[in-house]
């Protein structure tokens, strides 16, 4: 992972090199942190050492019963669907078992996608860390039922990834499931190159080995400056941008195939950030086709934005046919990737002539190793970032009080939390 600072030194919010150098000091005293937090294996620091302690051959021979199936469902939601989503949707060829994400409670889409499967030739990769999320096992249990009513064995095209306790576990246990466990201390968010992420790579073939060297490159790359690490610069430019005032990041990668990705690192983000009223909002974009939509308002609306345009350096092309319509000639002979490339350089020049800062990030290619370097930098990125600012990167308090409300409202138990929704204040139009 490449990362280019230069359209955010003098820029509004800007961050200046000489700040950026006074800033490193805070910068070798988070990476002790951090070192020593991966060193105990503590809660969320042990997300880091994952490119050495994923086991790729456990993860292969759990997932070898299923073997080419049409689709895999995986049921899971926040951080237990979307690193394996993003891995999926980057690197999905043709010949691939088709990949699903069952991460909302939506009846309507639920339907509508059991009515399109073949259930006896699809597997569900049920992913809860706590097992017991309310919309992954209600979804779990309507995905069961379906299997049930079209004749399927559901405990044949099952398997699990859970904690070592829990609903979920014990799930796996009676019905003797294959399964994986969600490693010791590392949290939803971080989980991608875990078994959490990669079991659905490696039904569908993917090198789970040069996705965890990729990520290996870029840890072997964090060190006590941000000058020397990439992620570390990412993430240390992010916080000095955010606490000038960039308290939104618009993350928008060239590649469609890193559509997910962006989402991926909107739950990051948020979720590890967001707390004691600070935190950076994470935006989701898409190079090229937001330069037709959202590009207007980081470009002129409030200055309050940073932008973060990535790219891989390599692409499979396809050229653009000569034309002689009138004012086309010049796109003929072209190539779409020429005109891709041509349009993100365009958008950075746009937004530093405007004086709005933005970072480059560019990966090689958006493959296995492009991928592991790309999550593996975000989060080292973010766990620094999480660091400078001081606030507690692994925990997701408000996310919780949300999950108590709802599962008092459901009767699954007193919450007090669900009294506040009879509370509400109403000031209904109609
Ligand atoms: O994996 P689970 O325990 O089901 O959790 C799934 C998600 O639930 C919560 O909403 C957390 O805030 C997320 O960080 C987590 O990824």
């Amino acid at each position: 992972m490449r990362v280019d600072l230069g359209n955010a030194l003098s820029t509004t919010p800007g961050v200046s090199e000489s700040s950026l150098e006074r800033l490193d000091e805070q910068v070798a005293a988070a990476h002790e942190t951090i070192e020593e937090g991966r060193e105990n294996a503590e809660h969320g620091y042990a997300a880091l050492n994952l490119p050495d302690t994923a086991d790729p051959d456990a993860i292969r021979s759990a997932v070898e019963p299923f073997d080419a199936p049409e689709a895999v469902v995986t049921v899971g939601i926040g951080g237990s669907a979307l690193g394996a989503a993003t891995l999926s949707s980057a690197l999905a060829e043709p010949s691939d078992p088709d990949a699903y994400y069952l991460d909302n409670v939506d009846p309507e889409r639920v339907t509508r996608l059991l009515s399109t499967l073949d259930l006896s030739e699809t597997v569900v990769n049920v992913v809860s860390r706590s097992g017991t999320t309310a919309e992954t096992l209600s979804n779990f249990l309507v995905v069961r039922e379906a299997m049930d009513d079209a004749g399927v064995d559901w405990t044949d095209r099952t398997f699990v990834t859970t904690g070592e306790e829990g609903n979920l576990r014990n799930l796996a246990e009676k019905h003797d499931l294959p399964s994986l466990p969600v490693p010791d201390g590392v949290p939803g968010r971080f989980s991608a190159l875990s078994t959490v992420g990669l079991a659905v790579a490696a039904i569908q073939g993917h090198d789970l080995d040069a996705l965890l060297a990729g990520a290996r490159a870029e840890s072997e790359r964090l060190s006590g400056s941000l000058f020397e690490s990439p992620a570390y610069a990412y993430g240390a430019a992010s916080y000095a941008l955010a606490n000038r005032g960039a308290l939104t990041n618009a993350m928008m990668p060239y590649a469609e195939d890193l559509e997910y990705f962006a989402e991926w690192f909107a739950q990051l983000w948020a979720e590890s950030l967001g707390k004691d009223g600070l935190g950076q909002t994470p935006a989701r974009a898409l190079g090229a086709t937001d330069q037709h939509s959202q590009l207007q308002l980081y470009r002129a609306g409030p200055r309050d934005k940073l932008v973060t345009l990535v790219r891989p350096t390599e692409r499979a092309d396809r050229g653009i046919p000569e034309t002689d319509l009138e004012g086309l000639s010049y796109l003929g002979g072209s190539s779409l990737g020429e005109l891709l490339d041509a349009e993100f350089e365009a958008t950075e020049a746009s937004l530093a002539a405007a004086g709005v800062p933005n970072v480059r990030v560019e990966i090689d290619a958006v493959d296995e190793r492009g991928l592991g370097e790309l999550l593996y930098g975000m989060e080292a990125a973010c766990v620094l970032y999480g660091e400078l600012a001081g606030v507690s990167t692994f925990t997701q308090p408000a996310v919780e009080w949300g999950k108590r409300a709802a599962r008092g409202l459901l009767g699954g138990g007193d919450f007090e939390e669900a009294d506040a929704v009879s509370e509400k204040t109403s000031l209904v139009v109609e």
